[in-house]
């Protein structure tokens, strides 16, 4: 079981059909704890957290724990694919990759259990990465603690790669995010009757359109920053006036400084529809995700390893605004995340996003062969 390349890829396509919301990765945790319970289990030590799993492999004579990361959740989206192992649960796909991570990580583990190496291996299952964020909370945990492992490595599926290439830097990969939720609340009222009503679909359009000019006004252009709203909800009825409005949106930075500069612009422009719309506001900045910065060296060693001992095409890339809460790892852990070329025609969060499974053994072959290289010093 689990021993040719090939069953990760059948690996992946359960997964694909199960994808389930952060900390609610019941069947997720439960398929993955099968599939450990059928490995020989002499190395293996297992434990759970709230939805994840931390398993340790032990090295024939461990000096120290290296750490390998996947997350485990999916996303709110309904699946427009036609696979005929597509998403079994309405509304929620794996839509990030994190099917392809879980399969990429057993594939590495079902190795090491069979190959040891000289150090101890933790793989690390993280739920929630899409929100609320577990990754914080993970490390926090004493489960993680008496585990800790003095590097960390990840991945993440980059749907604009080809299939062999991988693309890192070091330093900061991806940005800083923060969720942004606001709530407005004037008064309902009758379409023919304005004057009696406080309507929230104009103090919405409004906040809508100055919230865009944060970022081109406040920010300094070389610090690249974005504010998207994802999700506007107002009103029941084409001739209700809404006295309820909901904006649900996305902050990214390269810097803090121009995430604080940004939310204290959200805060002023908010207390001026308050006072210019006589309304309520109410602001929550939901989950926030610190900076995935890649320690240098270690990436460095990394890349020019790839480069020699590998025929994986090695590109080094800018930043992207994407948010990853592996961030809050690598803040205290040093090491590093690459992209893993994929090659899909719909990007990340997509509802056809079809990244091609042959990138899945290329995966495996070069953790394998980095952590081997890598533990056995
Ligand atoms: C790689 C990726 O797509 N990550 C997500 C995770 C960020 C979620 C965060 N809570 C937010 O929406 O602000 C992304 O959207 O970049």
């Amino acid at each position: 079981m689990g021993s040719s390349l090939s069953s990760y890829v059948d690996i992946r396509r359960d997964l694909h059909r199960i994808p389930e919301l952060g900390f609610a990765e019941f069947k997720t945790q439960k398929y993955l704890l099968d599939y450990l319970s059928r490995l020989p289990q002499d190395r293996l030590e297992i434990k759970t957290w709230r939805t994840g799993v931390l398993v340790k492999v032990k090295g024939t004579q461990p000096t120290r724990i290296l750490g390998y990361r996947t997350d485990i959740d999916g996303l709110p989206i309904h699946e427009e694919t036609e696979y005929e192992f597509r998403s079994e649960h309405p509304g929620q796909m794996h839509a990030c990759g994190h099917d392809f991570h879980m399969a990429i990580a057993l594939g590495i583990l079902t190795h090491f259990v069979n190959h040891p190496v000289r150090d101890d291996l933790l793989f690390i299952f993280q739920p929630a990465e899409e929100g609320p964020g577990g990754a914080l909370p993970m490390l926090k945990s004493e489960e993680f603690q008496q585990w800790r492992p003095e590097v960390l490595f990840g991945l993440h599926i980059g749907p604009d790669y080809p299939v062999g290439t991988i693309a890192t830097r070091p330093g900061i990969l991806f940005a800083n995010t923060s969720e942004l939720y606001i709530d407005l609340v004037g008064t309902d009222g009758h379409a023919s009757l304005p004057h009696r009503a406080n309507d929230m679909v104009i103090a919405a359009s409004q906040l809508a359109m100055q919230l865009q000019t944060i970022i081109s006004r406040n920010i300094d252009p070389l610090d690249s920053a974005i504010l998207t709203l994802g999700k506007v909800t107002i009103g029941t009825k084409q001739n209700i006036i809404p006295g309820n409005a909901r904006l649900e949106g996305t902050i990214r930075t390269l810097s803090m400084e121009s995430m604080e500069r940004i939310k204290k612009r959200i805060r002023a422009l908010v207390r001026g529809i308050e006072e210019g719309f006589a309304c309520e506001a109410h602001i929550d900045w939901g989950a926030n995700y610190c900076q995935v910065e890649n320690e240098k060296n270690l990436t460095r060693e990394f890349i020019d390893w790839a480069r020699r001992e590998t025929d994986v095409q090695v590109v080094e890339c800018r930043e992207a605004m994407a948010g990853e809460d592996f961030g809050y790892f690598l803040r205290e852990i040093p090491g590093w995340m690459f992209w893993l070329g994929v090659d899909s025609p719909h990007g990340l969060h997509h509802p056809q996003i079809d990244p091609k499974e042959e990138a899945i053994p290329v995966a495996i072959d070069l953790m394998i062969r980095w952590l081997t290289w890598k533990a056995n010093p």
